[in-house]
């Protein structure tokens, strides 16, 4: 049987397609994809990744099933414990300090990555919100996945993979995957064409995030 999830999956597919043969995805498993690139990345994703975990409290505070409520916030305490932790050691190879954190902008793409997907929350529904908060997660697994078997020679580069093929991160896949589709149930037809939208908008931006990162993407830029 087609789940709610394989459909939006299959919606967005020419999008993930895209991301898995980007060549920031490409260069990190060659291990030339240059330092400074994927300091700029780290740095984004940082903020990227403060929003997103705050994103699962607020939705845990509108959805009204106990089981979902308690799968969001400990999704939110998961990147805490999990991606957030590992990217921690990232920083300090990295020399990358509090202060640069703090004193860097936050680029166009992480802003309007972060802002769809609180108005998918406060100017739509927690079912839309559930739906953009996926592809983060299945897109990234998907990816661990398939650059596991050749890896990379740059051992940061071989652990960033690494994290994404975890057992862990597998499995809180699999239940965000079951919660969006337990989301659909309960909304009607046009709220699940707006879930899908959501999906497919996020998908989008997890495209435009690698490019960001290549191009140091900033606000002059874009004037
Ligand atoms: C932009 C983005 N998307 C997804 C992930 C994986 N959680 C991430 N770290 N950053």
């Amino acid at each position: 049987m087609t789940t709610f999830t394989d459909q939006i999956h299959q919606s967005a597919a020419p999008l993930w397609q895209k991301s898995f043969e980007h060549p920031f995805i490409h260069e990190l498993q060659a291990g030339t994809l240059p330092a400074d690139v994927f300091r700029y990345y780290l740095i984004q994703d940082r903020y990227y990744l403060s929003e997103f975990g705050k994103l699962h409290e607020l939705i845990a505070q509108q959805v009204d099933n106990a089981q979902d409520k308690a799968f969001l916030l400990a999704g939110a305490q998961g990147l805490k414990d999990g991606e957030i932790a590992v990217r921690e050691g990232f920083f300090e190879q990295l020399g990358i300090t509090d202060d640069e954190l703090a004193s860097t902008p936050i680029a166009p793409t992480a802003y309007n990555y972060v802002n769809h997907m609180y108005a998918e929350l406060y100017r739509g529904t927690p079912q839309q919100a559930i739906a953009g908060l996926l592809p983060c997660y299945w897109l990234y697994n998907q990816i661990g996945q398939q650059l596991v078997a050749q890896g990379s020679p740059d051992q940061l580069y071989q652990r960033w993979i690494e994290t994404y093929d975890s057992d862990d991160y597998t499995q809180s896949v699999d239940q965000m995957i079951a919660l969006t589709n337990e989301a659909a149930t309960q909304v009607d037809a046009a709220g699940r064409d707006k879930m899908q939208t959501a999906f497919v908008r996020s998908s989008a931006y997890e495209l435009a995030f690698w490019q960001m990162a290549m191009d140091k993407q900033n606000w002059r830029a874009t004037a």
